[in-house]
């Protein structure tokens, strides 16, 4: 497995520009399968998510190739509907396959799907919204298939607004007969994304980004061209990391307006943010202040996927700040390993009680999963001294090449793989 290792203590400078979103991409990959011709998605990060989603669409019969951030998928061949337990299990989101191969095949094979150890991460309502639509479902072991002449538009409430079940629902919902209403729907900014996409191939959906989405079924769709959204998480990421070391960063190509809750956090500790269109520009100069309260809700609220990487600017901050994880009950595995490195952190249930300390050292610590990896990398560059970061793969599932990104600001970060121990020059 790969490690980083970063001399920490030099802050970041300069100007990056965030790569498209992972989880804008992810179903729109999937969504893809839909529609029978070729079609182009432009900004799809070189991650490890992409690569296992793309294999699985080669496996399916699909053509894809990945070049310069633009995929172009060729889904004339597509001959299967049967995703191979193995590669179900490589990633969570293999599972955004399921609605729309069962709305173009009328049946569906595939596995529960793998995915980071941040939580029990069920797919009920993924099942019981398919479900709803007219699928018949047969679970053995941990086999499901799903079949269905053709769906039938329903109304569906979601007992929670889950992202992905969302998706599902919305992507099975494209091709099935008459209108289904999707209420209690999250809201995050990729499910726009894939309303966009979706309607630019002849999709009859509005509503993505309030909490009730209609979808009017149609017969057919056409092939398109589509540019994948900027990656809020990146982008909150570097800002953090900007502001836990002190520096001065640029960030082009950003969507502001899906950051609100990030960066009224971030004001919060004094940071220094200014924003013109979709540039950014992050400052810190004096130690952060402490935050009371940030508690991870759905969007628009503080978002999960950046609690890891505020953890490590609270970790550093002067004062005590409070932590609540809503989302998954397995998302502090990061504070142990802060806690090698210095930091003050003690979690309560789903509550993490940080009391700011002023320095983080160097060590040895281990990516437990995507966020968890990026908020040490966070810390390692904020730290005294060297910090190795193991298990990068979880860290490549979400960031191209984060070694890469930071050395162009400035940061003092070497990949090193085991087969030769010559540290990689991207
Ligand atoms: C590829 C992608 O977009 N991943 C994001 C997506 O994941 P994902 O779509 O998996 O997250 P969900 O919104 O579905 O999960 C939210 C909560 O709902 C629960 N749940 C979900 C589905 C279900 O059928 N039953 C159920 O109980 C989950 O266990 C979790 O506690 O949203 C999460 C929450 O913002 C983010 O952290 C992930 O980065
Ligand atoms: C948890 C995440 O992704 P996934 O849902 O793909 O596991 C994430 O992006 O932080």
């Amino acid at each position: 497995m790969d490690k980083l290792v970063i001399e920490g203590g030099k802050p970041l400078s300069g100007t990056i520009v965030i790569q498209g979103a992972k989880n804008a991409a992810l179903p729109i990959l999937a969504a893809s399968m839909l529609v029978e011709g070729v079609v182009t998605i432009e900004h799809v990060p070189k991650l490890l998510d992409i690569d296992v989603m793309l294999n699985i669409l080669r496996e399916l019969g699909c053509r894809a190739e990945h070049e310069d951030q633009t995929v172009q998928l060729d889904t004339t061949s597509l001959h299967s509907s049967h995703i191979p337990e193995a590669l179900m299990r490589q990633m969570r989101s293999s599972i955004f396959l399921m609605g729309p191969l069962l709305a173009r095949f009328g049946e569906v094979t595939i596995y529960q799907p793998g995915g980071c150890a941040i939580g029990e991460r069920k797919i009920d309502l993924h099942l019981s919204g398919l479900e709803a639509l007219g699928a018949q479902i047969v679970e053995e072991d941990s086999r499901i298939t799903c079949y269905a002449k053709r769906l039938k538009g329903a109304e569906i409430h979601l007992d929670l607004p889950s992202v992905g079940a969302t998706e599902n629902i919305m992507m099975a919902a494209v091709l099935a007969e008459g209108l289904t209403t999707l209420s209690n729907a999250a809201r995050e900014p990729e499910i726009q994304d894939l309303q966009n996409f979706l309607n630019s191939m002849g999709a009859k959906i509005i509503g993505a980004g309030t909490d009730t989405i209609t979808i009017e079924g149609v017969e057919k769709l056409t092939p398109c061209r589509y540019q994948v959204i900027p990656d809020r998480i990146v982008t909150g990421t570097i800002m953090v990391a900007a502001a836990a070391t002190r520096g001065q960063v640029t960030l082009l190509n950003t969507c502001p307006s899906h950051l609100t809750s990030l960066i009224h956090v971030l004001r919060r500790t004094g940071v220094q943010i200014a924003v013109d269109g979709d540039i950014i520009k992050v400052g810190a100069a004096a130690r952060p202040k402490a935050v009371d309260r940030i508690v991870t809700s759905p969007y628009p609220a503080f978002p999960t996927d950046m609690q890891s990487q505020i953890m490590v600017l609270l970790a550093l901050a002067d004062g005590v700040s409070v932590m609540k994880e809503t989302i998954f009950e397995g998302r502090f595995k990061h504070v142990d390993e802060l806690s090698r490195m210095g930091a003050d952190i003690r979690v309560d249930l789903s509550s993490a009680y940080i009391r700011g300390v002023s320095r983080l050292y160097g060590a040895t610590v281990e990516a437990t999963d995507l966020r968890a990896g990026a908020a040490l990398v966070i810390a390692g560059l904020a730290a005294q001294g060297k910090t190795v970061v193991e298990q990068v793969h979880h860290i490549d599932r979400g960031y191209d090449q984060i070694e890469s990104m930071l050395g162009r600001l400035g940061a003092r970060i070497t990949r090193y793989s085991p087969v030769e121990s010559n540290p990689i020059v991207p």
